[in-house]
């Protein structure tokens, strides 16, 4: 039997904690979380204060009681402020100030990520906020409920950015949606797929600033009224930011070793440096099979898996993670993108001779009712042919396809091996000279 210290009790902290004690009952686990809640569900964050959904309610998917039904020990609102690693030592304080002290055999850090703060004067003034907590969202909220706050900014066109700057249109404001780089979305997909997007947002009412630094917010009062950019100056009585996450590595950046953005650097059981620390989630880097190299994703599809990779370990039973490909999508007012793997720019960046192939066509033949155009593009090594990333766009649900370039990626499928690859047809659902044929098959 062994005493398991899990710090974080969210999405890598609650797989690894469900694997612990749906398989290995016989451990003692306590858990730290400085939170009031756990399990929240940010990617619901928008969806909510959108009103494509009614209430927060359902965006949560466990609780204290849960873990403590399974023999747990929960400390919720609970920080944990120091690691002895060498005494196997935590050092935790309540809210109420009261330290607690547990000694630990194995220990997992699920500890996650904090939004990048910007650099910005004026970033402490009312009504100036990140999109990260459910109290975040409780408070971005209570905002648009304001019928003095019409004018929002929102700082980073990424997927929380772009999210959330749809819900604050559906909610009835006036919304600009600002990045440093010329188009939203850049960092998963190429020009060729953000410029619809970008056109998307600004068909339904949100003004792109794209290309366009913030430099100040001003205010009356202690309260944000104004975003100054090396533009210009825009009116805003509340702001929105989402320019990506950091690890949360606080506790061990000190002893363990860290990749070049500060993630707890893992091998594929979750192991850190130090013997019996793990690392899951956000906070440590994952092995991306595109890349065929350790890098840094922040999803909570891997947080959940590295969770449980680590949780198993933990228990006893060896188990390596199969790495990832950072399969992603969005949908934004009807419009549906999905992405795996790596795009151009990230291919080129990491040093590969990058070919790609591409094809647009209706998604049903064209005798069908309700259908809509599709977008892909297949991205691969010039020299060896290794599929490397896919990106596809469209009004129809195309989400399941990339699920077999994210496999692809996986298993080092060539470009050439999806020319022939046996697809179904049914006017339902494709053609039979289908997108993804017909993208392999034009590959140069
Ligand atoms: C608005 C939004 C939308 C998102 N949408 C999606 C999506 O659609 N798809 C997707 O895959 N991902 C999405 N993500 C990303 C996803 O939420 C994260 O990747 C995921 O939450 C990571 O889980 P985690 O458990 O590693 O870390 P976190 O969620 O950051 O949790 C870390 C936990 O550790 C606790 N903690 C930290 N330090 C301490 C300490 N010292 N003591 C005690 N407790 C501590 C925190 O309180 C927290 O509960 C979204 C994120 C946001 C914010
Ligand atoms: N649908 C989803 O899967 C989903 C949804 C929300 C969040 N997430 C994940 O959560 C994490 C955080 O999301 P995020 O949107 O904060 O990060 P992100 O990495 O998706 O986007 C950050 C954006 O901020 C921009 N940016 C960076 N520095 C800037 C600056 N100084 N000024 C202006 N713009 C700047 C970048 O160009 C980028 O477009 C990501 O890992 C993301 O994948 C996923």
């Amino acid at each position: 039997m062994s005493k398991i210290v899990l710090i974080g009790a969210n999405h890598a902290g609650i797989a690894a904690a469900n694997t612990l004690l749906d398989s290995y009952p016989e451990n003692e686990l306590v858990i730290f979380d400085r939170n009031t809640n756990l399990s929240y569900l940010g990617c619901g964050t928008a969806l909510w204060v959108g009103r494509q959904i009614n209430s927060y309610e359902h965006l949560f998917y466990t609780n204290k009681e849960a873990f403590e039904d399974k023999s747990a020990k929960v400390h919720m609102e609970t920080s944990v402020e120091s690691i002895d690693f060498d005494q196997k030592k935590v050092v935790a304080k309540t809210k109420d100030g009261v330290e607690i002290v547990e000694h630990y055999d194995k220990l997992i850090l699920a500890t996650g990520s904090v939004p990048i703060a910007p650099n910005i004067i004026g970033s402490d003034l009312e009504n100036v906020q990140f999109v990260k907590l459910f109290q975040d969202g409780q408070k971005a909220d209570q905002a648009l409920a304001d019928p003095n706050v019409k004018e929002v900014a929102v700082i980073g066109a990424g997927y929380i950015g772009v999210e959330i700057a749809e819900a604050a249109k559906r909610r009835g404001k006036n919304v600009r949606l600002f990045d440093a780089a010329d188009t939203c979305l850049n960092t998963y997909y190429d020009s060729w797929f953000t410029k619809d997007m970008d056109k998307v947002l600004e068909n339904n009412g949100i003004h792109n600033h794209f290309g366009e630094l913030v430099q100040e917010y001003k205010g009356v009062d202690g309260k944000v009224t104004t975003v100054v950019t090396d533009k210009g100056e825009y009116a805003a009585d509340l702001v929105l930011m989402a320019i990506g996450f950091a690890p949360n590595n606080t506790l061990g950046k000190d002893k363990i070793e860290t990749f070049t953005n500060g993630a707890y650097k893992v091998n594929l059981k979750q192991e850190t440096n130090l013997p019996d620390v793990y690392a899951v989630g956000d906070c440590a880097t994952i092995y991306s099979n595109a890349l065929e190299d350790t890098t840094y994703i922040a999803l909570a599809t891997n947080a959940v898996r590295s969770g449980i990779v680590a949780g198993h370990n933990v228990g006893g039973t060896p188990l390596e993670s199969i790495g990832v490909q950072g399969s992603n999508g969005i949908s934004i007012f009807g419009y549906n993108m999905v992405s795996t793997g790596l795009n151009i720019a990230a291919a080129e960046k990491a040093g590969f001779e990058v070919k790609y192939t591409e094809f647009e066509d209706l998604q049903k033949p064209g005798f069908m009712k309700d259908n809509g155009n599709v977008k892909i593009r297949i991205i691969y090594d010039a020299k060896n042919r290794r599929v490397l990333g896919a990106q596809m766009a469209s009004t129809e649900d195309i989400s399941m396809g990339i699920h077999m370039f994210s496999l692809a990626i996986e298993e080092k499928v060539t470009i050439d091996k999806l020319k022939l690859l046996d697809i179904f047809f049914l006017p339902h659902f494709n053609q039979p000279y289908n997108y993804i044929t017909m993208a392999a098959l034009s590959a140069e």
